[in-house]
């Protein structure tokens, strides 16, 4: 298997996949073939990367209708590279883990697609949950963090940054301890760089990692501290459309220098945000979106989808209460 796949992230599950997509197909068509990463996300391209180095990428005209084929940074792509340069993603490889969020009823407002999820991230290895010991550090909110994190199916790895805040962390440090046997404490320093050999050693060849965390934890420090750069300037991917037309894609997966690939982008970023809008409701969230009223309270509504659901046995009264709950503590 290709080394330079393997930096990319490739590993013996995709293969696997990729070689069971092109088998059926002519020597011909499969010579046009190629794995490629997503590197970057936009509305109609896709910057990827593979053996060709970094190219824009759109989608296979079929699967573009049919809506099937939703890449997301980080997931492993078919390429078709055709004649003329312009590569076409054909198909997208089954993910090892996935970052996705239900759609809630401010964003979907397809009715019927009530449990569309949205996925923010794929096949990332590794989660880095940023926090600090001041007024940010809130242990519930950690918590879901670490749930979402486990969720996704990635490894949650704890960060506490801005140790220079305190002469002794210890207090901070035993706190985390208690939101998981066997998960990792890190204490870091992201100004000075101080405690960024450990999550380094984490970084080995192929390994992708995301990071978390409320605004100002040192999130972006971080970034660019491992990535070696000073601020934080969005990638471009480059490429010429059909009409030899200069076109760019912003590319949010880099490759961290001395190992493993580090996914930026803003989707991730908010996690603290659409914690505070849906929690860990959003099955419930893309319930109400289907109530007959928009302020519906889900208790004796008519045609409210939530009551529907618990009635029919999909929601337990016990999660719609914790539902009603966070609803009405906030
Ligand atoms: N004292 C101290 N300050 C730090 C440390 N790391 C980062 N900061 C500062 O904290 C502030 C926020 O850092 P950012 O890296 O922008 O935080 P972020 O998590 O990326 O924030 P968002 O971009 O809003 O998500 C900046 O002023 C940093 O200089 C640290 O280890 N110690
Ligand atoms: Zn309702």
């Amino acid at each position: 298997m290709s080394s330079e796949l393997r930096a990319l992230g490739w590993g013996d599950d995709f293969e696997q996949a990729f070689e069971a997509y092109v088998a059926p197909l002519s020597s011909e068509e499969r010579a046009r073939l190629t794995p490629v990463r997503v590197v970057g996300v936009q509305r109609q391209t896709f910057g990827v990367r593979g053996l060709h180095g970094e190219e824009e990428a759109r989608l296979a005209g079929a699967s573009r209708h049919a809506g099937t084929l939703t890449p997301a940074i980080g997931d492993w792509c078919v390429l078709d590279r055709a004649a003329d340069g312009a590569g076409r993603i054909l198909a997208v490889l089954p993910r090892r883990t996935t970052f996705a969020r239900a759609l809630g009823a401010s964003e979907d407002t397809r009715r019927s697609q009530a449990l569309r999820q949205q996925v923010i991230a794929a096949n990332v290895d590794l989660v880095l949950i940023v926090t600090a010991p001041d007024a940010d550090f809130d242990l519930e909110r950690l918590e879901r963090y670490v749930q979402a994190v486990q969720q996704s199916g990635a490894r949650p790895v704890l960060v506490l940054n801005k140790a220079d805040l305190h002469a002794d962390t210890g207090w901070w440090v035993r706190q985390l301890g208690t939101l998981g046997p066997g998960l990792e404490i890190h204490v870091t320093l992201a100004e000075s760089g101080q405690g960024l050999e450990g999550l380094r050693a984490l970084l080995t060849k192929g390994v992708t990692l995301a990071l978390i965390g409320s605004s100002g934890v040192g999130k972006s420090t971080l970034t660019n501290a491992l990535l070696g750069r000073a601020a934080a300037p969005t990638g471009e991917v480059r490429a010429s459309d059909q009409q030899g037309r200069h076109t760019t894609t912003s590319r949010t997966l880099y490759l961290v220098p001395g190992g493993g690939l580090l996914i930026d982008n803003p989707g991730l970023r908010d996690i603290a945000v659409w914690d505070a809008d849906a929690g860990d409701f959003g099955e419930l969230e893309a319930l109400a979106a289907q109530c007959r009223y928009r302020k519906c309270t889900h208790t004796t509504e008519p045609g409210c989808a939530v009551q529907a659901a618990v009635r029919a046995g999909e929601v337990s009264a016990a999660r719609l209460a914790a539902f009603q709950g966070r609803r009405t503590r906030r």
